[in-house]
Parts: structure tokens; C-alpha cells; sequence
């Protein structure tokens, strides 16, 4: 395949026609039809953050660029409470089956840094392009089998997953050709490891089990119920061998999914238990074609941008649906500076909060993809993801929306059996520079100024709906 504007075009009219037509804000599929990360209270979570960090995938060292300042200054500007950590197994097993724990140690150092602010870290073992021996990043050489292929650079970095070497190297990976070792195996039993590490670190929420999954020369339903499920199950199976308790998140295949088109990813089923005892999460990637083709979020390319998200929604609720499982979207993202940029990324976390869905914006990275330039001073971008948002949910959430023009966080909630604690949400000063007056069921519990929380209890009624506007 050459993945040609035309190629991505099709692709793209493939993923509008699957729409079966938009889901609703308030439809089945929003908070109250899908399960929920809680915290230890029983309390919903709405996790939201950022990726950090892209650089760790050419950084020898496997680690973010960040220091803890730049933790620091995240909280304070975002009031973020998730980050998606990028980890590398050429760092966590430099040799087979050799581990450096020293690289986890520096890995702990940073997830301690969050833990210390209250954010939760997902560990993502992130691959691009399988690893730098095939010109992309996460494998070690040794787990790179690409059997003396090429892979020729290109001006599009996504066109080397479809160079000879890359196959070669994914297909010897998943299976579908005989490697010198069974390096699924390895990779099952380095998660074992890391989650071994991780397993009573109380900031470590889960893990992301692969990045972007891509099948080399098996694609779409065969890969993603064939191999990618065989290796979810080993990888699931490795982990609760030793942590009990984490959350496993999923990938769809990307190169499709990304785009709003279906994925086959089957049940995967957690050893941990059935139903509420299952702690499985699906973490898609969002990226709408027409954005990459288009350059921007206006005019056609807006148009088609929408029926893409209206796709993807569709498609990542069927899903998880399936899956029985809550969703996170690991990866939402752009260059700002095209036009409309901000507009979308309003629009996507509007989304996600009609799907109940936590985010990670791609990337914390300084640059304009970032909420900082490359001298930390904020971007555009940044006042659009510093937006009010529930925290924790004590509760069955019903819905929660943020109406910037009329200035109003709204929260509704069923109280349920065996949560404890308040409802909390977060208030930035740039819109509640004084904290929030609510109205509606339910009272204002302490203002927390520190970290612009804002605690409402449930009352002892039915559903709990409140409005939240500046206080004057
Ligand atoms: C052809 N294939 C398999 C393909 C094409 C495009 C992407 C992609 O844009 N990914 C979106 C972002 N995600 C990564 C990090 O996970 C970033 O580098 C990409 O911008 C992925 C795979």
C-alpha cells in the first residue's frame, strides 16, 4: 500500500459511511451508559492530562525532557491530575531478558514527582515505527528481526511502517512469520516486570499495553482479533500474575481506528473478575484525517473533521461497549497554529465529555503542539485545556458539560451506594477567579484555593444536578 492523499481520501469517505448518525449528548452512550475509573472512595474519575513525553522516544535514556519543576508548573497551570508516561522496552530490557531496573528507578523518580501533585500516571510502552533499529522508537535491536530489509527514510515519518524492513520486523514480532525468539514472550514478561515495579506505587494507575498497535502485513479485523488480541491476553495474564489491582488499558489498531473507523478488538477478558471486578480500559487515539490532509479545522476540512469525530465516537463507544470497559483517549492533538486549531480541541474535549471519556493531549513537548513554546511561556492552546472540569464524581455521573460563553460548569449525578466523599471539580482562575457560586441541588463544600477544587456533597435525594458560575 502507498498511503497517498487519494489512498487517505478513501480511507477517510470509508470511515464517514460507517456512521450510522450522531450520538446525542444525553444518548444511552454518554456518562450513565458505560462503566467508570473510580478511586478508592467508589468516586468516578475524569482523568485529564497530557503525554509526556515524545521525547522520550529518541532520548538514550528512554525518559521525558521534563524536570520536576516542569511538573510543578504543569499543575499550576493546567490543574491537570493524569498524565500518559512514555516508557521505552529498549530501556526496560536492553537484553533478553535482562531488565534495567536503574532506568525503572528514574522512571519512579518522575512518577513520584506527579504522585506528589495528585496525578495519577498511566505507564504507556510506546512504540512508533517498532524501534530505532527500523528508524522508528520502543524495541531494543535485539527484539528487531526486520531480516536485512531496508527501510528507507521518508519525507512522511508515517510512511516507514510500510517499508519492507518494518513489515518484516512487526511480522516476525506478531507471529506471522517465524522469529529466533518468541518475542511476544519477552514483551509479556517485560510488562510483568515493570508492573512488578509499579504494582503498590499508589500514582500508578495503569498501564497502556502497546502504542498504536500496528499488524505489518495483517491488518484490520485479522490482526486485531488475531494476533494484537493473543498478545493483549499474554500481556493481561503477565501483569495480573503480579498486580491485582491496576488498570490494563487496550489499543485498537491506530492506523485505521485513529481516523473514526471501526476496530474488531474483541472482550478481552480480565483474570481480576467479570463486570465491575474487570479493571480492562480502552484507550483510543484520535487523529481525524481530514485535519492531516486538510491542514486545519475550518471550511471543508472542518466539515469532514466533524463527521469524522461523530464517526469516531460512534465507533470508540461501540467498542468499549464491547469491551465492557471505561475510555480514555490516549492521544488527541495538533499544530495550533493551524486555523481553527483551538476551536477543534475544544470541540474534542466537549466530546469527551459527553462520552465520559478522560484525555491525554498530545504532547506536553515545548513546541507549537504544546500548551508551551520552546521557552516554556504559554501557547494558545494553553487557556483552551485549562478549562473547568469535574475531578471525581461521587457517583453514577449523568453528564457534565462546560459553556464557556455563559460561563457555567454543569454536573449531574445519581448518588450511589458505597461512595464516599464529595463531588470535586476543578475551577480555573481564569474563569472563576473568585471560586464558583452553584445552584441547584446540592451545596458548595469547602473551596479548596490551592488547588481550585471545589467540593459539592450529594445530598440525601435522587440525582444531583448543579450549575456552577463565577462568583462575583
Ligand atoms: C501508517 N500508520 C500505522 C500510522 C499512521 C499515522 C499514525 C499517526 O498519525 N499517529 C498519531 C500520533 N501518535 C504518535 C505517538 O503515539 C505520534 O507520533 C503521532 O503524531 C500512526 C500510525
Amino acid at each position: 500500500i502507498r498511503w497517498t492523499a487519494a489512498g487517505a481520501a478513501l480511507a477517510v469517505a470509508a470511515a464517514l459511511l460507517v456512521v450510522v448518525g450522531p450520538a446525542e449528548a444525553g444518548s444511552a452512550h454518554t456518562a450513565t451508559g458505560h462503566r467508570w475509573i473510580t478511586d478508592d472512595q467508589g468516586r468516578a474519575l475524569v482523568l485529564t492530562g497530557l503525554n509526556t513525553a515524545s521525547s522520550a522516544k529518541s532520548r538514550p535514556d528512554g525518559l521525558p525532557w521534563i524536570k520536576e519543576a516542569d511538573v510543578q508548573r504543569e499543575s499550576d497551570a493546567l490543574g491537570s491530575d493524569f498524565v500518559r508516561f512514555l516508557i521505552q522496552w529498549r530501556n526496560v530490557e536492553p537484553k533478553p531478558g535482562q531488565y534495567d531496573d536503574g532506568y525503572l528507578a528514574q522512571v519512579a523518580e518522575r512518577v513520584r514527582w506527579y504522585g506528589a501533585r495528585g496525578y495519577r500516571v498511566m505507564l504507556d510502552l510506546h512504540q512508533d515505527v517498532y524501534g530505532p533499529k527500523v528508524k522508528g522508537n520502543g524495541a531494543p535491536e535485539w527484539a528487531t528481526e526486520n531480516e536485512g530489509l531496508p527501510v528507507a527514510e521518508q519525507g512522511q515519518w508515517e510512511l516507514k511502517y510500510i517499508e519492507p524492513g518494518t513489515v518484516r520486523a512487526f511480522d516476525n514480532f506478531w507471529g506471522t512469520r517465524t522469529a529466533s525468539r518468541d518475542l511476544r514472550a519477552h514483551y509479556a514478561a517485560a510488562w510483568a516486570h515493570v508492573a512488578a515495579r509499579f504494582a503498590d506505587d499508589p500514582a500508578v494507575l495503569g498501564y497502556d499495553l502497546m502504542n498504536e498497535p500496528f499488524g505489518g502485513s495483517v491488518q484490520g479485523p485479522a490482526f486485531e482479533a488475531g494476533p494484537l488480541a493473543a498478545l493483549y491476553r499474554q500481556a493481561i495474564a503477565a501483569v495480573r500474575e503480579v498486580d491485582h489491582d491496576s488498570w490494563i488499558f487496550v489499543e485498537p489498531e491506530a492506523v485505521s481506528t485513529n481516523w473514526g473507523l471501526p476496530s474488531a478488538l474483541p472482550y478481552l477478558k480480565d483474570p481480576r473478575g467479570d463486570g465491575q471486578d474487570a479493571r480492562i480500559a480502552y484507550a483510543p487515539h484520535l487523529y481525524p484525517l481530514p485535519m492531516d490532509l486538510g491542514g486545519g479545522y475550518t471550511g471543508d476540512a472542518e466539515k469532514w473533521v466533524d463527521r469524522t469525530l461523530t464517526s469516531w465516537r460512534e465507533q470508540a463507544e461501540k467498542t468499549a461497549e464491547r469491551l465492557g470497559a471505561p475510555v480514555l483517549i490516549g492521544e488527541y492533538g495538533l499544530d495550533t497554529t493551524l486555523p481553527g486549531a483551538l476551536r477543534y480541541v475544544a470541540k474534542v474535549r466537549a466530546m469527551a465529555d459527553g462520552m465520559g471519556a478522560g484525555t491525554a493531549y498530545w504532547s506536553n513537548d515545548p513546541g507549537s503542539w504544546a500548551p508551551w513554546d520552546q521557552n516554556l511561556k504559554p501557547t494558545a492552546l494553553l487557556p483552551v485545556l485549562d478549562r473547568p472540569e469535574p475531578r471525581a464524581i461521587a457517583g453514577d455521573p449523568v453528564a457534565y458539560a462546560w459553556d464557556e460563553p455563559s460561563r457555567t460548569l454543569s454536573v449531574s449525578w445519581r448518588p450511589a451506594e458505597g461512595v464516599r466523599g464529595d463531588t470535586e471539580v476543578y475551577l480555573p482562575a481564569r474563569f472563576y477567579p473568585r471560586g464558583g457560586v452553584v445552584a441547584g441541588d446540592g451545596s458548595a463544600g469547602a473551596w479548596d484555593a490551592n488547588s481550585r477544587t471545589l467540593h459539592l456533597t450529594s445530598g440525601s435525594g435522587g440525582t444531583v444536578s448543579v450549575r456552577i458560575t463565577p462568583r462575583a
